[in-house]
Order: C-alpha cells, then sequence, then structure tokens
C-alpha cells in the first residue's frame, strides 16, 4: 500500500484564500486592515527565510506586515520595549517573537510581556489556559495546520487513538489539546517514554514533533494510520546546500501509512497560514466585532 498524500500547499493555499476574502470584507465593510508584527532577535538564516515568507503572504493577503530586527547582541530590555511599543500601537493587531531568541533573553519573560489580545502564536499563559479549559481564544498556528491537515482524511477524531510525540508549549501540548477537544483519546509521548514504538503503533494518529530527522521509523507506525510530522530539519547534502525533512522516516511511512504529510510542503506551510488566521481572528476581537468564519 502507498499511502495518500495530505497536501499542505492545496491545503494551505485555501486557507490563505479564505484570509484574503475575509480581509477584504473587514477593510470594506469596517475599515479594519489586519497588522501583523514579526520581531526577530539575531540573524539565524532559518528563521530570517521563514519571517521573510511570512511578510509576503501577510501582504498578499491584503493585511499590514511590521518587521523588527534586533541584532543577536540586544538585550532583554530592548526586546520588551520592542513589545510594549507593538502592545501599544493601535494598527498591529498580532506580534510574533521568533524562537528561539539568544541565550542572554529570557523567552518566557518576551511571551508574558505581550499583550494576550495580540498573542497570535498563543504561546501566552493566559492562551494556553483557555485552550486547556476548552475556551475560546488564540490557538498556536502550528496545532491549527496539524488539525486541520488531519480533518482532511477524517471527518471526526472523536474516539481515535491520538499518539502525539513531543511535549512543547509551541507544538506538542497545543496539539494534544485540540485534539482532546476533537473528542481523540489523546497520548503525550516525550524523551522518556518507555517503549516509544510500540506505544507509536497504537495510533490511528500520529503526530511527530521531536526536532530529530527521520527518527519515526516504518514499523513504528500502525497500517492505515494517519501521520502528521510536523519536524524540520535541515540535513546536509553533497552540494552543501542542505536539504529539509522531517521527523518521520518518509519513504518507509509511506508503504505503512494510510495518509502522511510531507516536509517540505506539508505542516509548515499551514503554520504560516493559520498565523494569517490568527491575526484576522485578533484584529476582529480588537475591534468589537464577531469571531470571522475562517
Ligand atoms: N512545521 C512547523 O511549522 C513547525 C515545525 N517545528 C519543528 O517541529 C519539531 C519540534 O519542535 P518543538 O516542539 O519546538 O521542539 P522541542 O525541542 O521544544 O521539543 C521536542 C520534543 O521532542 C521530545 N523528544 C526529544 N527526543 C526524543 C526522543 N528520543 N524520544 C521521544 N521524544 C523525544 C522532547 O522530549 P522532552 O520534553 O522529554 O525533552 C520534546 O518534548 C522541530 O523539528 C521543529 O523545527 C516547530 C514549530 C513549527
Ligand atoms: N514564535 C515562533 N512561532 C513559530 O511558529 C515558530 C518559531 N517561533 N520558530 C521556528 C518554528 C518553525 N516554524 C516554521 C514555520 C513555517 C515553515 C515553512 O513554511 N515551511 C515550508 C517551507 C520551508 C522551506 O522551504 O524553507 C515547508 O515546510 O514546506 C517552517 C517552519 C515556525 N516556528
Amino acid at each position: 500500500m502507498t499511502a495518500r498524500l495530505i497536501d499542505g500547499k492545496t491545503a494551505a493555499e485555501a486557507v490563505r484564500a479564505g484570509v484574503a476574502a475575509e480581509v477584504a470584507r473587514l477593510s470594506a465593510a469596517h475599515g479594519l486592515v489586519p497588522g501583523l508584527a514579526v520581531v526577530l532577535v539575531g540573524d539565524d538564516p532559518a528563521s530570517a527565510a521563514y519571517v521573510r515568507s511570512k511578510g509576503k503572504q501577510t501582504v498578499a493577503a491584503g493585511m499590514r506586515s511590521f518587521e523588527h530586527r534586533l541584532p543577536a547582541t540586544a538585550t532583554q530590555d530592548e526586546v520588551l520595549s520592542v513589545v510594549a511599543q507593538l502592545n501599544a500601537d493601535p494598527s498591529v493587531h498580532g506580534i510574533l517573537v521568533q524562537l528561539p531568541v539568544p541565550k542572554q533573553i529570557d523567552p518566557h519573560a518576551v511571551i508574558l510581556a505581550i499583550d494576550p489580545m495580540k498573542d497570535v502564536d498563543g504561546l501566552h499563559p493566559l492562551s494556553a489556559g483557555l485552550l486547556a479549559s476548552g475556551l475560546p481564544g488564540l490557538v498556536p498556528c502550528t496545532p491549527l495546520g496539524c488539525l486541520y491537515m488531519a480533518k482532511t482524511v477524517h471527518a471526526s477524531l472523536a474516539g481515535m487513538e491520538a499518539v502525539v510525540v513531543g511535549r512543547s508549549n509551541l507544538v506538542g501540548k497545543p496539539v494534544a489539546q485540540l485534539l482532546l477537544r476533537e473528542n481523540a483519546t489523546v497520548t503525550i509521548a516525550h524523551s522518556q517514554t518507555r517503549d516509544l514504538p510500540a506505544v507509536c503503533r497504537r495510533a490511528d494518529l500520529l503526530v511527530a514533533a521531536v526536532g530529530k530527522p527521520g527518527f519515526i521509523r516504518g514499523d513504528w507506525i500502525k497500517p492505515g494510520a494517519t501521520v502528521i510530522d510536523v519536524g524540520i530539519n535541515r540535513v546536509p547534502t553533497a552540494d552543501g546546500k542542505g536539504r529539509l525533512t522531517g521527523d518521520v522516516a518518509f519513504e518507509e511511512a509511506v508503504q505503512v501509512a494510510g495518509a502522511v504529510t510531507p516536509v517540505p510542503g506539508g505542516v509548515g506551510l499551514m503554520t504560516v497560514a493559520f498565523l494569517l488566521v490568527n491575526t484576522v481572528r485578533a484584529a476582529c476581537a480588537a475591534a468589537g466585532l464577531p469571531a470571522p468564519k475562517i
């Protein structure tokens, strides 16, 4: 059997088209133009590329894009002062501080400083708490993308055995919360999980967010399972350019799984699309308008 590919390009285009239509409506009916500010500290080339692509897509959807670049030597106070300025700016509806930040800066302090109304990354403890409590709030973009892709395969996730490998605040934990909200039976595995291959083999839906290239092997996958590969790992190649690969051994997985997301061209594209969605949601909430239907 060869697994069905869950195409992130098509799915992300569909989400972005919905965003653009909603932005056009908000601008015509309410003069509201959603704005997204991205803060990049340091000059990590991968982060810089990601920030550029977000900026382009934000503008393409009819929204405003703001970029703030600080040197790798920036102090925590300097970062906090940029965040304070963005919190106070009414044309900025979403703030994302690209992670990781250089080691002299405490990421928790920066995240806590973001106005929760503008927390489009869904990383503020208030956003995390709302999600855990089953209340409406801003949800991290990558987990929203994972859920969207799973739902292109399964109309309902109720009662499914879901295993999430990874427990970060950015991916693993919020993915698990979203799956729970969809009534899946959720297991969260991590570096201390005993017999991880056996735990993974239970999964009808397997989400890999580990950060290790090709870590999940084909024989860890239940035949016919849906596999969502969140990993973005750059591995060296002979030509020196390097290539992106996921946390799942893709060539093995396609032999066993029912459906699988590719890397690149999978979850990463959905992350950026849902960042735009969250920015529109934040803009509507700030303007006292009902939540948009995207
Ligand atoms: N596609 C996208 O849009 C995005 C992709 N990513 C990518 O997703 C991956 C994960 O990111 P992130 O969650 O931020 O990473 P973190 O490093 O924060 O978390 C990794 C998780 O994997 C677990 N882990 C590490 N080694 C093992 C092991 N041997 N067995 C089982 N579990 C293990 C860790 O467990 P423990 O907690 O016990 O240490 C941890 O919970 C990365 O490749 C990242 O680049 C991230 C964000 C967005
Ligand atoms: N505060 C914060 N929020 C994040 O959401 C966040 C972050 N920091 N730091 C880094 C990770 C990583 N991440 C990616 C998003 C999109 C792609 C993406 O668009 N990938 C495409 C193209 C990749 C390429 O070709 O370079 C793909 O997979 O096809 C990748 C990775 C978000 N992250």
